[in-house]
C-alpha cells in the first residue's frame, strides 16, 4: 500500500502474508494510534501519513523471526514494534519493556483494547529489568545505537537467545562501531557470539545477534 507520502516501502502482499487473519486488528491499532498518538506524544505529525507502511507493516515484518517463547520488546514505545508483534504472533508471549508512565498506560490500554492475552507490560529501563533475562529473544526498534543497544538488551536474553534489533540503512556502519563495546562487553560474562544483518524493506534492516 503507498501511503500518503507516496511512499512504498512494504509489499502489500507481503503484509496480508505475514499478517493473514490479524490484518483487521492490525488496522484497529494502527488507527487508534492515529486518533491519539500525536496527543500522547506517541508519534510526531510529520509520521502520521506514513504510519501504516514505514512504521506498522516495517514492524509486522520482524514477525517471521520469532520463535514461540517469551519475547522482550525493549523501549516498545508507541507499540512499536511491540504490539503489532504481539498481534501478528498469538503463539508468542511479549513483555513490552518501557519506563515512561504515559506509554506504559498508553500499551497496557491497547493490550486491553485489543484483547491481546499473550502481552505484559513492563514499566522499566532496560538495565533494571534484567530478571527478565529468561527471554528467548529480545526486539527493539529505535532505542539506540547498537554500540549502546546491545550492551543494553543482551543481559536480557537466556544462553542460546537473540537479539532482533531493527535498524536503518546504516546498520552496517553501526555494527563495525559496536565492535569495541560487544568485546569489552564479552569480558563480563555476557557474549555475542554471532552478529548478522539482514534487509526487510528500502529502508529497514535486521540486525541479528545471538548470545552465548
Ligand atoms: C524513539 S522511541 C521509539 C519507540 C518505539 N520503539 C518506536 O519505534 O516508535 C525510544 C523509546 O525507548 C525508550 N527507552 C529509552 N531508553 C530506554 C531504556 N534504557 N530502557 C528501555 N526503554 C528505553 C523511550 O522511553 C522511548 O519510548
Amino acid at each position: 500500500m503507498a501511503d500518503a507520502a507516496g511512499e512504498l516501502e512494504v509489499e502489500p502482499a507481503a503484509a496480508a502474508t505475514i499478517l493473514g487473519d490479524r490484518l483487521e486488528l492490525t488496522r484497529r491499532f494502527t488507527a487508534n494510534l492515529a486518533a491519539r498518538g500525536e496527543e500522547l506524544g506517541l508519534i510526531g505529525p510529520l509520521e502520521l501519513p506514513r504510519l501504516w507502511t514505514r512504521h506498522v507493516l516495517n514492524s509486522a515484518l520482524v514477525a517471521p523471526l520469532l520463535k514461540p517463547g517469551r519475547v522482550g520488546d525493549v523501549g516498545s514505545g508507541a507499540g512499536l514494534p511491540g504490539i503489532v508483534l504481539a498481534i501478528a504472533r498469538p503463539d508468542v508471549e511479549f513483555v513490552l519493556i518501557e519506563p515512561m508512565e504515559r506509554r506504559v498506560a498508553w500499551l497496557v490500554d491497547q493490550a486491553a483494547e485489543l484483547e491481546l492475552s499473550n502481552v505484559e507490560v513492563v514499566r522499566a529501563r532496560a538495565e533494571d529489568a534484567r530478571m527478565y533475562r529468561a527471554l528467548d529473544q529480545v526486539t527493539a526498534r529505535a532505542v539506540s545505537a547498537l554500540r549502546t543497544l546491545i550492551p543494553l538488551t543482551a543481559p536480557l536474553v537466556r544462553e542460546g537467545g537473540e537479539l532482533v534489533l531493527m535498524k536503518g540503512a546504516g546498520a552496517e556502519r553501526e555494527i563495525e562501531a559496536a565492535e569495541k563495546p560487544i568485546r569489552k562487553f564479552k569480558l563480563s560474562g555476557v557474549e555475542v557470539v554471532e552478529l548478522g544483518v539482514g534487509v526487510l524493506s528500502e529502508t529497514t534492516r535486521v540486525v541479528r545477534a545471538r548470545v552465548g
